[in-house]
């Protein structure tokens, strides 16, 4: 069974079908990616998976339990973390303060078992932000204001993680180190969502790819798979090596052309 299954989901706005009937999954101690052109539907599925959006049909399964009514807060104590493509830090806070913030909610949420205090400077060790510690979050450059909001997520010990477009502000280096943290999230038998553009990071890091487009799941397996699927090549660009192997790049320029 896998920790997080979106079955046949539908999200309709007014006349604009935004996901329709998607189904997928991410496994523990995997990074799955969740990728498709803009206006594929894919902050739509981040929206119904935590809570923010009811969906018109379709179940969400979480830890083997159906959540597709539970609020957010409750979602959030069954352990399911989420990162926002706007940045959702307290400007006025230090980077530290940010975090502390983030383990005192999550151990507000804990219910009956109250979660262990994450280590807060840990974290920011962790996430390769503790240079910052002291600086106000509003001062920090938006890449080291995305691995904080990773930082505040990881507080609360999520088994899932849904990221949404994590790399954007970071540079070559800091998405190759970025890379290799959430391997190690996984590693730690976290299931890691990623809504992400940067599509060598996608490849390089993720187990298993779902590609959306209008709302459709149009293909889903590891990158390699995905990466040679001409309907997905289609959604990108327009093309397909299969309908003309002669008329385009080779399908690794395709998918990173998109960036
Ligand atoms: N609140 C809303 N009201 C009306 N239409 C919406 C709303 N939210 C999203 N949509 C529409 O639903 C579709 C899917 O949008 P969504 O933001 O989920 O796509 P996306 O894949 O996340 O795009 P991007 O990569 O640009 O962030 C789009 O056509 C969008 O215009």
């Amino acid at each position: 069974m896998s920790l997080l299954e979106v079955d046949d989901v539908v999200v309709q706005f007014g006349g604009v079908t935004a996901v329709d009937h998607a189904s997928f999954t991410a496994e523990a101690g995997r990074i799955t990616g969740l990728i498709g052109p803009n206006g594929a539907g894919k902050t739509t599925c981040f929206n119904v998976i935590s809570g923010l959006q009811r969906p018109n049909h379709g179940t969400v399964r979480f830890d083997g339990r159906t959540i597709t009514r539970l609020p957010v807060h409750r979602r959030a104590r069954r352990g399911m973390g989420r990162t926002f493509q706007r940045l959702e830090a307290f400007g006025s806070l230090t980077v530290r303060d940010n975090v502390r913030v983030a383990r005192d909610i999550a151990r507000g949420l804990g219910g009956l078992v109250r979660p262990a205090a994450a280590d807060v400077d840990g974290l920011l060790e962790r996430v390769g932000i503790a240079a910052y510690a002291d600086e106000r979050a509003d001062s920090i450059p938006t890449g080291t204001a995305r691995l904080l909001e990773l930082a505040r997520c990881l507080a609360s010990h999520p088994k899932l993680l849904l990221l949404d477009e994590p790399s954007s502000g970071l540079d070559e280096s800091e998405t190759d180190a970025f890379g290799v943290l959430l391997a190690q999230l996984a590693a730690e038998g976290r299931a890691i969502l990623m809504v992400e553009h940067d599509m060598d990071l996608v490849m390089s890091v993720c187990d298993d790819i779902h590609v959306l487009d209008f709302g459709r799941v149009i293909a889903s397996g590891p990158p390699a798979e995905v990466r040679a699927n001409p309907q997905v090549q289609q959604a990108y660009l327009g093309y397909s090596d299969v309908d003309d192997p002669a008329a385009g790049p080779d399908d690794t320029t395709v998918l990173e052309a998109v960036r």
